[in-house]
């Protein structure tokens, strides 16, 4: 129905609006582990974020994100592939319409229930976000993987609250949370060159993938398909999965610390 049709339009349109769709550093890929190239000169990740630069959580009708104060270089990540310091500017997360799909990066073919990125811009060498989500190295993505298992209690901070920002553009406070908190063990990882994977698809980010996932439970998950797309004024529709399927990796090399 029409109704339907409103509700998903949606990946396969954006190379007609944004044609960097069918750029050669488009993301997300299907990592297979055999070709990644241990690179020794990769450097341990350091995150370093304060609680107190979180200010606002926001449902921006594609997923739900948490913001950060990025006007001082207060909560950053430095080391791993990165040369320089890379604020974070908001944390925000992808899913399906079931558990058993709902990641955008793929391992060995395999797609995690959900993805949390954790968004960084290199503030050393440009003075914006949005200026530097024009550069090749402009940008830094932290992707951590969620598999289904016992409820996460650091994301029940997050969970409990989407029910007050269902709607699209619904903004609520949202402060004293440090994204570290939903980070595994393990900081090791997979690096490559790529790109957003929401439009306008910029071809500015540096993804770090962490190898090891973080738990979740199903009824946690579930409710990130309860946030409408739509606004107030628009006919409902559910935001039931905001993933972009992999895209080619057109000869790109995918490391390993
Ligand atoms: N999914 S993701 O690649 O980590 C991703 C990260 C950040 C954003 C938000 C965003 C990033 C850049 C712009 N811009 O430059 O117009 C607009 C929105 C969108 C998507
Ligand atoms: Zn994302």
């Amino acid at each position: 129905s029409r109704l339907l049709l409103q509700c998903v339009a949606g990946p396969a349109h954006w190379k007609e609006v944004f044609p960097v769709a069918n750029g050669d550093r488009q993301s997300p890929i299907d990592i297979k582990t055999e070709e990644t190239k241990y690179d020794p000169s990769l450097r341990p990740l350091k995150p370093s974020y304060d609680p107190a630069s979180a200010k606002i959580i926001l449902n921006n009708g594609h997923s739900s994100s948490v913001e950060f104060d990025d006007t001082v270089n207060k909560s950053v990540l430095t080391g791993g592939p990165l040369s320089g310091t890379y604020r974070l500017r908001q944390v925000h997360f992808h899913w399906g319409s079931n558990d058993e799909a709902g990641s955008e990066h793929m391992v060995d073919g395999m797609k995690y229930a959900a993805e949390l990125h954790v968004v960084h811009w290199n503030s050393e060498k440009y003075s914006s976000f949005v200026e530097a989500a024009s550069q090749p190295d402009g940008l830094a993505v932290m992707a951590v993987f969620l598999k289904i298992g016992e409820c996460n209690p650091q994301l029940k901070k997050i969970t409990d609250r989407l029910d007050t920002i269902r709607i699209k553009g619904k903004k609520a406070l949202f402060t004293n949370f440090d994204p570290s908190c939903l980070l595994p063990k393990s900081l090791d990882y997979w690096t490559y060159f790529g790109s957003l994977t929401v439009p306008p698809l910029l071809e500015s980010v540096i993804w770090i993938i962490l190898r090891e996932p973080i738990t979740v439970c199903s009824e946690q998950l579930a409710k990130f398909r309860s946030l409408l797309s739509t606004a107030e004024d628009e006919v409902a529709c559910y935001l039931l999965r905001n993933f972009r399927p992999p895209q080619p990796l057109r000869g790109r090399e995918v490391r390993r610390n």
